[in-house]
């Protein structure tokens, strides 16, 4: 795996490649925020791809670049994959999360002209403007031929009722036009605040004149709209896709077509892009275009500009917009939990130190204010720096769920008001072999991060510098001996905490010292009598 992520240069270092047409005023952001080099290679052929990012810490797509396994394998510094627009499934997400490369995309900027372009296609569906323009082109004066359906009073069946779907319904219902959807997310409320009707997939396909899709193309809505679901439509019934390609499957539609079930479709996307010489455009019932859906002026400057926005924000080391392998939380979440990411790191780093045996189970307790917030972040930094002590600048946030997964590792979330008289406390607590350790920590007002218990001790240390946490028995002359030996050893104790479960029980040391405690030291700590324990954490 390369390194990643944890060493994010400023623009001013960044290399960004950009493999599609992007708009040239979108382009600005990137422009002004002077980055090393920007590669502008729409089109680049595979074979070049392949080398040319090997150097890119930012790759820059729309739909037009494939970005698989391989390419992005063939990475060596890439960090983040911009996507100008909305669908990504023409990026392996799971290659880039494996990575630990973040994926952003750019989810407003062309609800609209993808709505507009989808409301075009099914009238232009309707009344066969298509058809009736090449007649003409071809010297023919035919109205005959080409006598339409109005959109008025006929039910509009929408799958997906997301940014997209939810504009075409609302553009369809000025159409006069009846309105039934189904979307995994929509609420008899939500429905009924729009004036319109939910149903159940198979409800809305059955009832529907014209049926819209605006799912995304995933393995679950892959051949959503298959031979199945068009036995169960009306007869006559028009399909409109301007979401993705593979969401109809486009065999069964052609025989839908030809056996008279479909009595037209307007496509904008399909299954294999470029689509030319298919079966499907010789029908006189389709109409296509060559996926339009975004292709506006204002679409394309706004796409752009957002992710390209998005890309220098997080080159700068700030939290992105529109993160897509990544939990998004709202900025009002964001800026309450964003001073707690390196504590939960640092918990999650420091536990990770105090036992040599294998991590199995995670739990994060959030105590307090935190208990309101959505704290997936959070949980992940915590993630992050259990899992740096073995893998190191391999695992970042993006990565950290994916390598617990993989280390079969579970991680519980729990959330509590009650904090231990903390204003927030966050807990990380671990399966570790045989044992079973804790590490809590807190932000104090005006005065920083501090661990607050380890295992059962109460502590106040401040999570920086070099620590050295010592367990021995509760015995006079055990502190004297450590400061006497690391005294010799030239090693300055900055501070020094001890805690106890009762007088002459087991006992713990916390110190923070002004330099790296080395093995040989370690070795000769663990001579002294009493000492049971040595551990040394960096933060
Ligand atoms: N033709 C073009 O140029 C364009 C195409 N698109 C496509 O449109 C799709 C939708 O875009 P947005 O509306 O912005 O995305 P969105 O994320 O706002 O909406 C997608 C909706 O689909 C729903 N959904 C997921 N699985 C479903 C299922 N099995 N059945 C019913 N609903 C399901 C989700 O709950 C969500 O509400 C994108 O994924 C993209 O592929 C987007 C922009 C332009
Ligand atoms: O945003 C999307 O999902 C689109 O399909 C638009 O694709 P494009 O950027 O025009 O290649």
């Amino acid at each position: 795996m390369n390194a990643i992520a944890e060493t994010k240069p400023d623009t001013r270092q960044a290399v960004i490649l950009i493999t599609d047409p992007l708009s040239e005023e979108g382009l600005q952001p990137l422009r002004e925020a002077s980055v090393a080099e920007l590669q502008i290679r729409p089109g680049l052929p595979h074979a070049e791809l392949l080398q040319a990012i090997k150097t890119a810490d930012a790759l820059i797509v729309r739909s037009g670049t494939q970005v698989t396994r391989e390419v992005i394998e063939a990475a060596e510094n890439l960090k983040i994959i911009g996507r100008a627009g909305v669908g990504v499934d023409n990026i392996d997400l799971d290659a880039a999360t494996e990575r630990g490369i973040i994926v952003v995309n750019a989810p407003d900027g062309n609800t609209n002209s993808a709505a507009e372009h989808t409301i075009a296609m099914m009238t232009s569906l309707a009344r066969n403007i298509p058809q009736a323009h090449r007649s003409l082109l071809e010297g023919k004066w035919d109205r005959k031929a080409f006598v339409g359906v109005e959109l008025k009073d006929k039910t509009l069946g929408v799958v997906g009722l997301g940014r997209i779907g939810a504009e075409v319904a609302r553009r369809a219902k000025g159409q006069r036009m009846n309105v039934i959807a189904f979307d995994p997310f929509l609420t008899e409320e939500r429905a009924k605040e729009m004036g319109i009707t939910a149903g159940t997939f198979e409800e809305v396909i059955r009832a529907a004149d014209f049926i819209t899709v605006h799912t995304p193309l995933m393995k679950e809505t892959r051949h959503l709209i298959n031979a199945e679901a068009f036995g169960k439509m009306k007869d006559g019934v028009r399909i409109v896709n301007c979401a993705r390609g593979g969401i109809i499957d486009e065999d069964a539609l052609y025989e839908a077509i030809e056996g008279g079930k479909v009595a037209g479709a307007a496509l904008d996307v399909f299954e294999t892009e470029p689509f030319t010489g298919h079966r499907l455009l010789g029908l006189p019932q389709v109409i296509a275009t060559p996926h339009l859906g975004a292709s506006t002026i204002e679409a394309q400057e706004s796409v752009a500009i957002d992710v390209g926005r998005d890309v220098i924000r997080f080159l700068n080391g700030e939290p992105v917009k529109n993160p897509v392998n990544l939990p998004s939380v709202s900025k009002e979440v964001l800026a309450k939990i964003e001073p707690f990411f390196d504590l939960a790191e640092n918990l999650g780093l420091f536990l990770s130190r105090l036992s040599d045996k294998p991590l199995t189970d995670v739990t994060v307790r959030y105590g307090g204010d935190l208990a309101d917030f959505d704290v997936r972040p959070l949980t992940r930094n915590a993630m992050k720096g259990l899992l740096k002590r073995n893998l190191g600048t391999h695992v970042n946030d993006v990565n950290a769920k994916f390598l617990a997964d993989s280390f079969h590792i579970s991680v519980d979330e729990h959330k509590s008001p009650n904090s231990k008289g903390f204003q927030q406390l966050i807990t990380v607590e671990a399966k570790m072999g045989d044992e079973f350790h804790r590490v809590a920590g807190t932000l104090l007002n005006g005065l920083g991060a501090r661990i607050v218990k380890v295992d059962d001790y109460v502590v106040d240390v401040v999570p920086k510098g070099h620590l050295l946490l010592i367990r021995h028995k509760d015995q006079p002359g055990a502190i004297g001996r450590v400061g006497m030996l690391l005294a010799e050893e030239n090693i300055n104790i900055a501070t020094m905490q001890v805690g106890r479960s009762e007088a002459g029980g087991a006992a713990i040391m916390m110190l923070t010292v002004d330099n790296e405690v080395k093995p040989e030291e370690i070795g000769r700590l663990l001579k002294i009598d009493d000492i049971y324990a040595v551990r040394t954490v960096d933060l």
